[in-house]
């Protein structure tokens, strides 16, 4: 197996799936995993009162502790284990507890904004993009946040129009354009999936053919490459 970590960046928008296939892929390479979520990273606020906090904007690059998180990032890459801080929806805060993440082959970096962000997007070898329809997203957040998050039904759609939707739009959908592989519907994507864990196997040298840690698949000459026109 390869002595260097991989890094695989999950992004794309709100529910669009992106737990789900880095849950796909834990449980496929499980034991060699470890996951990093933006989400752990959200500012802490806890100087502003709880009703300050529910308005805020937590879908733009300034809402995330993006420093700690790359030191974090780097810190598993080299082969350390780490305190990662963890988020609590409800309160709209950090919570007390930290998790200890210990460094594995694999590492998944996941979050909304994480190819917004060129340090971290940086870090990543393989950076996937979960592409889900906005009216899927949407629906699929309602249940979430009510269910999950504390949240009421007037409060999430409030802040989809306020923020989630512009911030979209403006960070998320255009940071699509930095991924290796652009994924339909995530976790559920079966010819998807199986093309990623064949690279992922060959880097990895789980595969007796493996190529070396980001060793082109195939070389491409671009003058051959060129499209060529009707001369
Ligand atoms: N391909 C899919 N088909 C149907 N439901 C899905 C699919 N992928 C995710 N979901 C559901 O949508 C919700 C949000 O998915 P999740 O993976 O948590 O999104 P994200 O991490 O991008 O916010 C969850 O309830 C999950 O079970
Ligand atoms: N206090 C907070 C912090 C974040 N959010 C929302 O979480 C979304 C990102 O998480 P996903 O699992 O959906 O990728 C993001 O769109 C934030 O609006 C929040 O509602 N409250």
């Amino acid at each position: 197996m390869s002595d260097r970590t991989l890094v695989i960046g999950i992004a794309g928008g709100t529910a669009s799936g992106k737990s789900t296939l880095t849950q796909t892929l834990a449980k496929h390479f499980a034991g060699h995993v470890t996951v990093i979520q933006h989400d752990s990273y959200y500012k802490n606020n806890d100087h502003l009162p709880f009703e300050a906090r529910t308005t805020l904007n937590y879908d733009a690059p300034t809402a995330f502790d993006n420093d700690l998180m790359i030191e974090q990032v780097k810190e598993l890459i080299s082969g350390k284990a780490v305190e990662c801080p963890t988020y609590d929806y409800a309160l709209h805060t950090r919570a007390k507890e930290t998790v200890r993440l210990d460094p594995s082959p694999i590492l998944i970096v996941e979050g909304i904004l994480i190819f917004a962000e060129p340090r971290l997007c940086e870090l990543c070898d393989i950076k996937l993009f979960v592409d889900t329809d906005a009216d899927v997203r949407i629906l699929r957040r309602i249940r979430r946040d009510v269910v999950e998050r504390g949240r009421s039904l007037e409060s999430v759609e409030a802040q989809y129009l306020k923020t989630v939707k512009p911030m979209h739009e403006l960070y998320v959908e255009p940071s699509k354009r930095q991924a290796d592989m652009i994924i339909p519907e995530g976790g559920s994507n079966l010819v998807a999936l199986d093309m990623l864990v064949h690279r992922i196997d060959r880097v990895l040298g789980l595969d007796p053919n493996a190529a070396p840690l980001n060793a082109p698949i195939f070389e491409v000459d671009p003058q051959s490459a060129q499209t060529s026109t009707n001369d």
